[in-house]
């Protein structure tokens, strides 16, 4: 089986069902971000600080090409489809799957969170960023999830059944 890549925006829950989707499968669970921070011994929000977000773009696009390979989940950062070549690279993947969520419940899932810079912003910033990614997410994906009024134990449910897994 080819790897299953989840995208989408910030709190979309990429990594909390990747996570659980990879053990209902028994493979391996790989996150662009978990490996970045082991990588780089820093956290996301010190990579922005001290070399800026154009530094991390690269550092994501280079882990994304060295972990695609069999049989594992990978969840991505919500920005890996900044970058049109990695747009590319996930759109021939056959399972790219897209967890869409609409902004209210990002809103309400990331109410408290301190830990993307991305998301530490004005509502105006937020607001901008998650439209003009929309169809990013579409264009590098070739199933699309609707994860509102889905647990995380139902998405994962919802992908296996739309992956006729
Ligand atoms: N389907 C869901 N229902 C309720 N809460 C969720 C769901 N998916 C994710 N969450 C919560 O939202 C927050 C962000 O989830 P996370 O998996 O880190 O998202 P991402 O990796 O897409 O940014 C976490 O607190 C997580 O528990
Ligand atoms: O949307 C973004 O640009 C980012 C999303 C984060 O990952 P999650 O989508 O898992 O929160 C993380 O890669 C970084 O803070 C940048
Ligand atoms: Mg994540």
């Amino acid at each position: 089986m080819e790897s299953i890549i989840l995208i989408g925006f910030m709190g979309a829950g990429k990594s909390s069902v990747g996570k659980a989707l990879s053990t209902e499968l028994n493979i391996q669970f790989l996150d662009t971000d978990h490996i970045i921070e082991r990588e780089t011994n820093l956290s996301i929000p010190q990579i922005f600080e001290l070399y800026g977000e154009g530094h991390f773009r690269k550092l994501e696009a280079d882990v994304l090409k060295k972990v695609i390979s069999q049989d594992q989940v990978i969840s991505t950062g919500g920005g890996i489809v900044e970058l049109e070549m990695n747009r590319q690279f996930l759109a021939q993947h056959s399972h790219t799957i897209f967890l869409k969520t609409n902004l209210q419940t990002i809103f309400k899932r990331l109410e408290t969170d301190q830990s993307r810079p991305l998301w530490n912003q004005s509502y105006v910033k937020r607001l901008e960023l998650f439209n003009k990614r929309q169809m990013y997410y579409e264009e590098a994906a070739n199933i699309v999830v609707q994860t509102d009024y889905l647990s995380i134990e139902n998405t994962v449910n919802k992908i296996l059944s739309q992956l006729k897994l």
